[in-house]
C-alpha cells in the first residue's frame, strides 16, 4: 500500500516514505517478536500440563496394574499391557497438549486473518477460502490412513523386538541346540514383513506434502487470477490487497492442514481414552473388602476345599483338607502337577477358592485384610526371582527398613553368605542382564534369605531346596528350623529329606490328599510316601 501511494507521487526523495516504511518494517518485527513470545508461553503451558497429566495417567494405570490378580495378566499379553500405559496415554496426551494447542492457533489464526480479508476484499475472501476446507479434509484423510499404517508398523517392530529380546534370553538353548539358522530365517522373515509395512506407510506418507503444496500453490493461482481479474475490473483499488491476499493464503494453509491432522488425533485419542476408561473400571477379582487391622497368628485350616484355574479349566485341588497350628510346620509332597504350588498360592490369596473354606486364625481368608495377610507371608517361589539388582536390595526387598547386619544373617542362615562374599563385589554384585548370573541353587538361597529377613508369621517355600545338593539341604533345614521358631511353615518337596522332619505330611495325588501324618507313621504305611522314603534311601546308600 505503502508503495502504491508513493508509486505515482513525485515526492521519492522526501524522508517520508523512509520513515512510513521504517515504521513498518518495526511493526512486522514487533509482531513476529511478540508472537514468538506468546508462543513460547502457550507451548510452556499447554504442553507442560498434558506432560503432568500424561505422568498422572501413567501413575493410575501402574496403580491399577497392581491392584489386578494374576488372572488377569494371563488373559492379556505383555504387550498390550505395556501399550496401555505407553501409546495409549501419549495419545490421549497428543489430545490435550498438541491438538488443543493447534485448535486454539487455527481458530485464532483463521477468525483475525478472515476478519482483515473479508473488510479488505469480501469477494476475493471467498473464493480464497473454497480450497481450504478441501485441504483439511485431505489431510484429515491421509492423516487417518498414515495412523492406521503406523499402528501395523509398530505391531511389527513391537514383534520383531519381542522375537530379538526372546532369542537373547535364550541364547544358550538357541547354540546347544544349533538352531541359528533357523532363527536368523525367521527373524528375516519378520524383518521383511516389517519392512513392507514401513514402504506402505512411507508411500501414504510421501503424499503429505506434495497435496499441501498443490493446494497452497492452487490457492495462490486462484488468488492471482481472480484478485488480477477484479484489480482488471476495478472491483479492487489496489494490487497490494492481491500481495496481501498472498500472504493471507500461505498464513491459513498450515493452520487449516493442521485441522484434519487434529481431528485424526482426536479421533484416536477418544479410542485411548475409552481403552483406558474401561481398564481402570475393571474390578481386581481379589478385593481387599476389609479395611481395619487384623491379626494374623499363623493358625491355618482347608476345609474341603476345590480349585479350578479358570484360563485352564484344570482342577487343581479336590476337597482339600488339613490343618495347622501356630508354629508348626506341615511337608506336602506328590507327584507334578498334583496340587502343591496352588495350595501355596491360596494361602496367599492370589486367587479365591470355588468351593469350601480356607481359615487363617479360624476366620476365613477373605474376612482377613489382605495387606495384612500378604504382610505375614514370606514366599519363596519354585523359579526364584530375582531382580536386577544388588544381591543386597534383593534380599531387603523382604523388609526395606533393614541393617546391613540383618541381611548378612538372613544370607547365612540361608547358606548362601559364602557364595556371596566370593564374588567381587560381595554383597554389592549385580544379578540379571547388567551382573552376573547366579546358579540356579545360589538364586534359590537368595530368594530363602529374601523370606527369612521378612521374619513373618508364615512362611511357604515351594519347592526351594530342589537345585541344592543335600548337604546344604541338611543345613538349611537346620537353620530354617531355627529361624521359624513360632512361625508356622509349609514345605513343598519332592525329597523326604526336607519332609521328614515336619509336624506333619500330606500327600497329595491329582489335587486329592491321598495321605496325612508324621514321618514316623507314613514310613509303616503302604503307599506314595513310604515308597518315595523306601526309593530315596536306596539312592542314598548306591
Ligand atoms: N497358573 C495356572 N493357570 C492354570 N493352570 C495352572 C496354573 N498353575 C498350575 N496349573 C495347573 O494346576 C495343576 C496343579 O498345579 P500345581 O502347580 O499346583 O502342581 P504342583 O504339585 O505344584 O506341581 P510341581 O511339583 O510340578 O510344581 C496342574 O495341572 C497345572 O497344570
Amino acid at each position: 500500500m505503502v508503495v502504491e501511494k508513493y508509486k505515482d507521487a513525485d515526492t521519492t526523495s522526501d524522508g517520508s516514505i523512509e520513515g512510513e516504511l521504517t515504521r513498518i518494517i518495526i511493526y512486522i518485527i514487533g509482531a513476529a517478536i511478540i508472537a514468538g513470545v506468546l508462543t513460547f508461553f502457550m507451548r510452556q503451558t499447554i504442553i507442560n500440563v498434558s506432560r503432568y497429566i500424561e505422568f498422572d495417567l501413567k501413575n493410575e494405570v501402574y496403580e491399577q496394574y497392581q491392584k489386578l490378580s494374576l488372572n488377569f495378566y494371563k488373559k492379556n499379553r505383555t504387550g498390550d499391557l505395556m501399550n496401555r500405559i505407553s501409546e495409549d496415554v501419549g495419545r490421549v496426551r497428543m489430545y490435550v497438549g498438541p491438538a488443543i494447542m493447534y485448535s486454539i492457533n487455527t481458530i485464532t489464526l483463521f477468525v483475525i486473518a478472515l476478519i482483515y480479508m473479508f473488510n479488505t476484499a469480501p469477494k476475493l475472501a471467498l473464493y480464497t477460502i473454497v480450497p481450504l476446507p478441501i485441504l483439511s479434509v485431505i489431510i484429515y484423510k491421509l492423516s487417518k490412513e498414515i495412523h492406521q499404517r503406523s499402528t501395523i508398523v509398530q505391531e511389527y517392530l513391537s514383534k520383531l523386538s519381542t522375537y530379538t529380546q526372546e532369542s537373547f534370553s535364550g541364547i544358550s538353548v538357541i547354540k546347544a541346540y544349533g538352531i541359528e539358522p533357523l532363527t536368523a530365517t525367521n527373524f528375516n522373515q519378520l524383518a521383511l514383513t516389517s519392512k513392507e509395512k514401513q514402504l506402505s506407510l512411507a508411500q501414504v506418507q510421501a503424499w503429505f506434502f506434495p497435496m499441501m503444496i498443490l493446494l497452497i500453490g492452487a490457492s495462490n493461482l486462484l488468488v492471482i487470477y481472480i484478485g488480477g481479474m477484479q484489480y482488471i475490473n476495478g472491483e479492487i483499488e489496489s494490487l497490494g490487497t492481491i500481495a496481501e491476499f498472498i500472504i493471507y493464503v500461505n498464513m491459513l494453509t498450515w493452520p487449516v492442514a493442521t485441522v484434519g491432522w487434529v481431528t485424526s488425533i482426536i479421533q484416536q485419542a477418544e479410542a485411548s481414552q475409552k481403552r483406558i476408561n474401561e481398564f481402570l473400571k475393571l474390578e481386581p477379582e481379589i478385593k481387599n473388602s476389609v479395611k481395619e487391622q487384623t491379626q494374623i497368628n499363623g493358625n491355618i485350616a482347608f476345609k474341603n476345599v476345590s480349585f479350578t484355574y479358570d484360563d485352564t479349566n484344570i482342577q487343581a485341588l479336590k476337597n482339600v483338607s488339613f490343618s495347622i497350628n501356630e508354629g508348626e510346620t506341615l511337608a506336602i509332597l506328590g507327584k507334578t502337577g498334583s496340587g502343591k504350588s496352588t495350595i501355596l498360592d491360596l494361602i496367599g490369596r492370589l486367587y479365591d477358592i470355588d468351593n469350601g473354606e480356607i481359615k487363617i486364625n479360624q476366620i476365613s481368608i477373605e474376612k482377613h485384610n489382605l495387606t495384612n495377610l500378604r504382610d505375614s507371608i514370606g514366599y519363596v517361589p519354585q523359579d526364584a526371582f530375582l531382580f536386577s539388582d544388588s544381591i543386597k536390595n534383593n534380599i531387603k526387598f523382604g523388609k526395606e527398613n533393614t541393617t546391613e547386619e540383618d541381611v548378612i544373617e538372613a544370607a547365612k542362615n540361608a547358606q548362601v553368605h559364602k557364595n556371596i562374599i566370593g564374588f567381587n563385589n560381595g554383597y554389592d554384585t549385580v544379578l540379571g542382564e547388567r551382573g552376573i548370573t547366579l546358579s540356579g541353587g545360589q538364586k534359590q538361597r537368595v530368594s530363602i534369605a529374601r523370606a527369612i529377613i521378612k521374619s513373618p508369621k508364615i512362611l511357604l517355600f515351594d519347592d526351594c531346596l530342589s537345585a541344592v545338593d543335600t548337604e546344604t539341604e541338611e543345613k538349611i533345614l537346620k537353620n530354617l528350623n531355627k529361624v521359624s521358631k513360632g512361625k508356622t511353615t509349609i514345605i513343598v518337596s519332592h525329597r523326604i529329606s526336607s519332609a521328614k522332619n515336619a509336624d506333619k505330611i500330606i500327600v497329595l495325588d491329582d489335587g486329592e490328599v491321598v495321605q496325612e501324618g508324621t514321618h514316623e507313621a507314613l514310613v509303616d504305611i503302604n503307599g506314595y510316601y513310604k515308597e518315595l522314603y523306601l526309593k530315596q534311601l536306596s539312592e542314598t546308600f548306591k
